[in-house]
């Protein structure tokens, strides 16, 4: 082990070496994926590759999968879009509830809806970072248009009963969007069991690169109304020259995970476990924020008894990269939007801080993080 150990992957992932050489080789080949000719023919293969990757994780055929620039702005697609669809397309159906831990990316789409008409409701989680189904249930009306929820959590890393709120939302005739950024790659994600209508994914939460990700727009679905218009691209849902050579990386980390999802998981779990393990022996004290048997595989959000979190990270920054916040967030000391909906007490929310363990780290990382951070804390106390 040498150099520091970044365990801040619920950010930004590290770029697997697959992706690496797929995009290196890519970008060695100039040629727009619409193009007429050889070299727009060979990066229109890339793409239709990569998006044959993407569906093939997801359980999605290649027509449903919308290549964007990241789960910001697939997001935005589906929200905006939907609504717009909706308002074009004479429904009176002007009702959205997201629910309260949702990405700002969700949040904010939703707002801005208010502008044309929609009311926004929003559905509250439990303690344990968990959506409360029977609220949700409460929340949503004849005239809701479409409920978004996210498959994880990006700060507490949360799993959430998307097959369940996909039935409420259905029962109404509403649409279901899920934010699975930080879901697909880490654990199994099948639109078809999850019953989604739409379905945001982000590329470099998931080791691909970064300023890619796509949308599931089920073939039975509504079309949303696109965002970006002009060269018709990805079937007239979002306009613009694909980036062959980041698409082909994305693909490429699809595959990837595909098939070593179970290895990966089982991977970060132990990892994980090791470390929590090793900071208990240094009579490190830790609280749990969320659902401890319902969390992506090697991440957590814990609270460390009496040391402020902010101050810990700066400690470590050169060292163990950690986040006390969503990587949105960083940089304002604004507390949680996430902790706060959890009701986690104002000690505990100053206390927290998000670790995430994955493909790339060691035992030996794992070991080495808990006693750089044990041995900070000790000072710090
Ligand atoms: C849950 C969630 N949704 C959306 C996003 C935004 O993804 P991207 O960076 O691909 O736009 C993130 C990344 O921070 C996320 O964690």
């Amino acid at each position: 082990m040498s150099g520091a150990i970044y365990l801040d992957g619920l950010s930004t992932a590290p770029l697997a070496p697959e992706a690496r050489a797929a995009m290196l080789a890519a970008w060695d080949q100039p040629g727009n994926p619409s193009s007429p000719h050889a070299a727009g023919e060979r990066a229109a293969a890339l793409v239709e590759t990569a998006r044959r990757s993407v569906a093939d994780l997801v359980g999605a055929s290649s027509a449903e999968i919308v290549f964007t620039s990241g789960a910001t702005e697939a997001n935005n697609l589906a929200i905006a879009g939907a609504a717009a669809a909706a308002i074009t397309g004479g429904s009176e159906r002007r009702h959205v509830v997201v629910t309260s831990i949702e990405h700002k990316s969700v949040l904010e789409a939703a707002w801005r809806l208010r502008a044309v008409g929609f009311t926004v409701d929003i559905a509250p989680v439990t303690k344990a970072g968990v959506v409360d189904l029977g609220e949700l249930a409460a929340l949503i009306r004849n005239d809701t248009l479409l409920v978004s929820v996210m498959a994880a959590n990006n700060e507490t890393a949360v799993l959430q009963p998307i097959a369940e709120v996909a039935a409420l939302a259905h029962a109404v005739g509403a649409l279901l969007h899920c934010d699975a950024a930080q879901a697909v790659g880490k654990v199994p994600v099948d639109v078809i069991d999850l019953d989604v209508d739409f379905m945001s994914v982000s590329s470099h939460k998931m080791y691909g690169p970064m300023g890619v990700g796509a949308l599931y727009v089920s073939a039975a679905a509504p079309r949303p109304t696109p965002l970006l218009v002009g060269g018709g691209q990805e079937n007239g849902l979002r306009a613009g020259t694909e980036p062959a050579p980041l698409i082909a990386g994305f693909g490429t980390a699809a595959e990837v995970a595909r098939s070593r999802l179970e290895k990966d998981a089982r991977h970060a779990k132990s990892l994980l476990g090791a470390f929590l393990q090793d900071l208990s022996e240094r009579q490190v004290k830790i609280h749990v924020n969320g659902n401890v048997s319902k969390l992506l595989p090697g991440a957590i959000n814990i609270s460390i008894d009496g040391i402020d979190a902010q101050s810990l990270a700066m400690i470590m920054a050169r060292t163990v990269m950690i986040s006390t916040g969503s990587a949105c967030n960083s940089g304002q000391i604004n507390s949680s939007h996430v902790l706060d909906a959890m009701d986690v007490d104002e000690k505990r929310k100053k206390e927290a801080l998000r670790i995430c363990f994955g493909r790339y780290h060691s035992d030996p990382d794992a070991r080495e993080a808990a006693r750089q951070l044990g041995d900070a804390i000790n000072r710090m106390r």
